[in-house]
């Protein structure tokens, strides 16, 4: 299989299973979005950013510079990242430690993006991610998950929303989580968050060719998942719960 990359991967175990890729910027709903049409499928669920997140708080954790490419590549390699399931919530572990909370924060987010355009980090991930494609099916969620991971996915979704409807969205999660926040640090943040992902040299962030777009500015989480499943069933994809 031949993946925009030019790269030739040979089929592994698993690889037939299907994949609905779910990209898009920061905030735009992906990671609340595929869970829940994951759950819809009865199918697995991968949240790719958390590896890029679990990396860069692996690198803080060992005072590693953001600007040494070198070390974060011996970084991703040397980070193991487990998912487990508590009780219907994600809990994420980084070298056996839960980081869950952490791998939230807005800080491993920018770690995440400025990790996330080193080449040989990307490399280092691909297979980790392509791991999770496992019977019945998986949903994955990320920024090239319809362009480089998953070319052949059968359907994929691009989800977008106005930088300030994605700011609005983060600061309510914020909020209510009793975090103090500023909305236009916000906004800032998401803006130079989208320029890092969308103007890097490899993987940037943008629709796949064959992706549908889904503008969720004004649409509440009931209609874009119904969105979503309206293209999983165009492609022939059944839910398992109806
Ligand atoms: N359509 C929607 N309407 C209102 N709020 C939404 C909608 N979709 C998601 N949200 C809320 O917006 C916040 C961010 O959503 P989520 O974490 O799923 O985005 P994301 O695209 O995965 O972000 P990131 O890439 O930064 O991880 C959450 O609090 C979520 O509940
Ligand atoms: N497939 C992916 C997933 C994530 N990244 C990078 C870029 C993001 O800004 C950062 C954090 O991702 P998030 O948890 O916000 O989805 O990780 C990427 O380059 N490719």
């Amino acid at each position: 299989m031949d993946n925009e990359n030019g790269n030739h991967a040979p089929p592994g175990p698993g690889q037939t299973a299907p994949v609905i890729t779910i990209d898009g910027p920061s905030g735009s709903g992906k990671g609340t979005i595929s869970r829940l049409v994951a759950e819809r499928m009865g199918w697995h669920y991968l949240d790719s950013g958390a590896l890029y997140r679990a990396v860069g708080v692996a690198a803080g954790w060992g005072d590693i510079d953001l600007a040494d490419p070198a070390a974060l590549v011996r970084c991703t390699f040397d980070t193991v990242v487990e998912f487990r399931d508590d009780g219907g919530e994600l809990r994420v572990l980084v070298n056996g430690t839960d980081a869950t909370g952490e791998l939230r924060t807005e800080t491993a987010g920018a770690a995440a993006s400025a990790i996330a355009a080193i080449p040989e980090v990307r490399e280092a991930l691909k297979e980790r991610q392509r791991a999770f494609r496992q019977a019945p099916g998986l949903v994955a969620d990320g920024r090239d998950m319809g362009t480089v991971i998953f070319p052949d996915a059968r359907a994929k979704v691009f989800l977008t929303a106005s930088a300030e409807e994605r700011a609005g969205r983060r600061y309510k999660q914020l909020s209510d989580k009793g975090v103090s926040v500023n909305l236009s640090g916000l906004l800032r943040e998401i803006l130079a968050r989208d320029a890092r992902d969308a103007n890097r040299a490899v993987a940037p962030l943008r629709p796949a060719a064959d992706a549908v777009t889904v503008d969720t500015t004004g649409l509440g989480i009931d209609e874009v998942v119904g969105r979503v499943l309206a293209v999983v069933a165009q492609a022939g994809l059944v839910p398992e719960q109806q």
